[in-house]
């Protein structure tokens, strides 16, 4: 057996709805790398991420252990298990600034307003936004919102990224952009990554392991 090192393991994971398989994953990744699982529409890959972030709706029952560094989180609540999630949507709180949204994510062990708004300032100059805190996120390029997105999850320190389509809204230049970068900062940071999508140039760009599922049942 590996030694532990903050890999993201899915150990015989099988979920099922109406005592029908619908997805199962038995896999590793190292921090750092990229699990892609590519299938089609309703094959199940929103389903199996959001198991593994806690949030498995009660229509389906899933099996099997998922844990981070050895340290099993499948029964943690979902804000115990400090996992980063990026979805096609930014998800920007509106009418709160940029740096209101990215302050919530900074986490309580900073203390004191001057060191929390550093790191957001700190945040914001890694991905070529400085200045852009005071700005309404309403205001921002759809690529400047995935830029804004990005940095509130890696602010919250999280163990591991879990990502969903999250480049599919973008259009095809700028998407190749976002890749790079969300690619780039998870392997800077030593992030296990989970991508699902449907895209196979998503899939590519994230090289690693790719896992491809089929058609619903
Ligand atoms: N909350 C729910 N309750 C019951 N069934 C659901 C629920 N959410 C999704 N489903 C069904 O479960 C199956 C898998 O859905 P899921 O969203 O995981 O697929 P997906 O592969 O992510 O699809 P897409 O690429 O379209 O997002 C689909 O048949 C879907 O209709």
């Amino acid at each position: 057996m590996p030694e532990e090192n903050g890999a993201l393991c899915f150990e015989n994971v099988v979920i099922t709805r109406g005592g029908k398989p619908l997805i199962a994953l038995d896999a590793r990744i190292e921090p750092g790398d990229v699990l892609t699982v590519m299938g089609p529409s309703g094959s199940g890959k929103s389903t199996l991420l959001n198991f593994a972030a806690g949030f498995l709706p009660p229509a389906f029952s899933a099996k099997g252990r998922v844990t981070i560094g050895g340290e099993e989180i499948t029964r943690l609540p979902a804000h115990e298990r400090h996992l980063g999630l990026l979805f096609q949507d930014p998800l920007l709180f509106p009418h709160i600034s940029v740096e209101g949204n990215l302050l919530f994510a900074v986490p309580q062990h900073v203390r004191g307003r001057k060191a929390r708004r550093e790191r957001v300032a700190a945040a914001l100059a890694e991905v070529e936004l400085d200045g852009f805190g005071p700005r309404d996120p309403a205001t921002l390029s759809g690529g400047q919102k995935a830029r804004v997105a990005l940095m509130r999850v890696l602010l919250a320190e999280p163990r591991a990224l879990l990502l969903d389509e999250p480049f599919s809204r973008l259009d095809p230049d700028l998407r190749a952009q976002v890749r790079r970068l969300v690619f780039g900062k998870a392997r800077e940071r030593g992030l296990p990554t989970l991508l699902v999508t449907h895209d196979a140039a998503d899939a590519e760009s994230a090289g690693g392991v790719l896992v491809k599922i089929g058609d619903p049942a």
